[in-house]
Order: structure tokens, then sequence, then C-alpha cells
């Protein structure tokens, strides 16, 4: 789709040019991009045992065992990560480091969700662990402005969709609401776990004129995303990408929209796409398989986002390099993915148009040339 806007020897693809692109990530989890080495010194502070001792073996064991196929057993990696992000030097040194690795990675703006339910085992109360996750976020700004590296982080807290919080939580997304909470969203194994399980905490959301997303269509398909779409009123999709299933190909191979795949695109509805993990948790069987394209070309609302960068040993660069040569877009298509991601973002209007005109845009311009 992208042979026109491939600026011919500007973009060769290579990390360290997409490296440099400013960047905009709405879906990643933070007990899902902890350093390796800070799991290990976390869990030896706290005296929690792990698969393995080394950084190396550490992030293999995270990695393969993610590959797993199913969500379900991709999500069992977790137990590690949670564990050690139960106090607060715990939980605000992930999130300064997370903030760290994302403004390295060239990302300008990030929205980064957790379970703060998750978080009680050694007694904090739900308002403690969101302040401490914040306190990092607000240290790890300030030291990457310091180092030349302006990034914002806005949080979104995650209800875990199995349990019988999410009401609560939806709660604490809106009372945290001016001190850096941006959103509320739920999480966790898909099957048997409906999102109109969890109405009243997204009626109430919507009834405080604050915004949700859903995951949705990742592990289980059409009638998820129905739900999260039709009775929630999902503002964005947390993946989606199994609204592939309501696109069928007609005669000449032309695609053609059913119903819901239609409301969604018309709607201009936000498909938060991590195409790494979808083919760790069997979403897609492979990326070349992977809808993004298809999605891109119909003109849906598509981003790119990382998901777990520790569980798939990844970043935003590392996606969109992928993307790019997997798909063959150049320099105008990524430009197209972050200011789409910029639109969707949970900030007020004047600071989403703002971060489009005085950084993404100069950003790309310099890049293109
Ligand atoms: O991609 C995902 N689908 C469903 N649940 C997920 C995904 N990635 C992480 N989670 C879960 C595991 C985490 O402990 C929780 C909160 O971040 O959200
Ligand atoms: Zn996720």
């Amino acid at each position: 789709m992208s042979d026109k806007s491939l600026v011919p020897g500007l973009f060769d693809g290579s990390a360290e040019s997409v490296k440099l692109a400013p960047k905009v990530l709405l879906h990643d989890h933070l007990d899902g991009g902890l350093r390796p080495g800070t799991v290990l010194e976390l869990a030896d502070a706290c005296g929690w045992s792990l698969p393995a001792d080394t950084e190396e073996d550490l992030a293999r064991w995270f990695r393969e065992s993610a590959d797993s196929g199913t969500l379900v057993r991709y999500l069992e990696t977790f137990e590690h990560t949670v564990a050690v992000m139960q106090t607060p030097e715990g939980l605000e040194r992930v999130a300064r480091e997370c903030v760290a690795d994302l403004a390295d990675d060239g990302v300008v703006y990030a929205e980064v969700r957790f379970a703060p339910e998750q978080h009680l085992e050694r007694g904090l109360t739900l308002d403690e662990v969101v302040e401490h996750v914040l306190e990092g976020f607000r240290a790890g700004e300030s030291e990457a402005r310091a180092a030349g590296r302006d990034i914002r982080i806005g949080c979104l807290l995650t209800a875990m969709r199995h349990a019988a919080r999410s009401r609560e939580i939806a709660e604490l997304a809106v009372r945290f609401r001016d001190r850096g909470v941006v959103g509320f969203d739920i999480a966790g194994a898909e099957a048997g776990n409906p999102p109109s399980r969890h109405l009243d905490a997204f009626e109430y959301t919507r009834a405080a004129n604050a915004h949700f997303t859903i995951h949705a269509g990742e592990a289980f398909g059409l009638p998820s995303i129905h739900e999260a779409v039709a009775f929630c009123g999902a503002d964005r999709l947390g993946h989606g990408v199994r609204i592939l299933d309501d696109i069928v190909l007609g005669e000449n191979g032309e695609p053609r929209l059913g119903l819901l795949a239609s409301y969604v695109r018309d709607k201009r509805i936000p498909l938060e796409l991590c195409p790494s993990s979808n083919v760790q948790t069997g979403a897609v069987l492979t990326l070349a398989e992977h809808p993004f394209d298809l999605l891109a070309r119909l003109r849906f609302r598509v981003t790119v986002n990382t998901d777990n960068r520790l569980m798939s040993d990844t970043t935003m660069t590392k996606e969109m390099v992928q993307l790019a040569d997997m798909f063959g877009y150049g320099w105008a298509d990524l430009e197209r993915f972050t200011i789409n991601a910029m639109k969707s973002a949970f900030l007020p209007f004047d600071q989403r148009l703002e971060l489009i005109d005085d950084v993404i845009k100069p950003g790309y311009a310099v890049l293109i040339g």
C-alpha cells in the first residue's frame, strides 16, 4: 500500500531510523514490561523464586513461555511480574523504568495500564497502589525530560474480567482522573468472561464522562467485540483483531464488511493492534497472516502497540519495523498510524492536537526530509 509513500533513500526500515521517529503507544501493560534484571532484583529482595536466575535466561523464559499459542497460558507468566510489584519500592521502580524505556525508544506519549487489584498482597490499598505507580511515572517523566526526551504518560486502570471488582476499579479510575489516570479497561482470560459481565462498571464510567477501552476480539471472536461496542459502548478495542471474521472476500477478491465491521469502521473505533502478542497467543497464526494491513487499507483506525514488552521481547520500534518489513510501509504510513493513535488517546482534544502539531508532524517532517 505504501510504495507511493516511501521516500527513496530516506526510509531504510532500520531500527535506528524508526527509533528516531516520534511514536504513540496506547496498549502497554505495566506488569508486562519489566526489565528482566529488575524482576531478578525485586524477586531477590522479596524472597520470590523465579524460573531462571540470569537476565538472559529469564528473558528467554518469559519469551518462550508466552509463545504458548493460547491466551490463558500466556497470562500465566504474569505470576512472576505481579509477585514482585507488591511494595511501594517495587511499584515505583517498575513505573519509573517503564517511562525510561519507552522514552529511550522514542515514544512521546503512552497509555500504560495495570490492574491495581493484583497488587494488594502485601497490604497496600487500591489507592496506595495507584499513588505509587503514578509517583513512578512522574519521576520517570522528569528524568526523561532532564535527559532531553519529552514523554507523557497517561495511566489506565484495568479490572480483571474473571474477578468481581470492575465497578470498584472504574470508580478508582474516575477518582484519580485529575492525577494522571486517563481511563479504564478490562483484561484477562476472554473466553467465558464477556464484557457484559461488567456492564455496571462501563455504565458508571460513561455516566462520569470518562473513557474506557475493552480487551475484546483477541482469544474470543465477534460476539465479544459486539458486546464491547454495542452493549458496553467501548471508546476503543484492545486488540479487536478478530474483526477480520466479519470481513469476507467477494468473488473478485474484494473485501465486504459485515454489519459489525462496518459499525467499527464507521464509528472510527480505534483498534489497539498488538502484532507480536497476537501471534504468541494464537489470535493469528503468523505475522504474515495478521490483518493489520488489510484493516489499514480498508481505513479502519489502526494503531500499533506492544501489549507486553517483556513477554514478547519487543518495543514500539520493533513492532513498527516488522510491520514495515512485512507490508512494505514507509514513513507516511508510520506517521499515519501514529496520528491515528494520538487522535484516539484518552487525553483532552486540545492536548492531542498539540502533540500532533508540535511533536509528531514536525518529527516525521524531519525524517521525511
Ligand atoms: O493481551 C492481553 N489480553 C488479556 N489480558 C492481558 C493481556 N496482556 C496482559 N493481560 C493481563 C495480564 C496482566 O496481569 C493484566 C493487567 O495488566 O492484564
Ligand atoms: Zn493487553
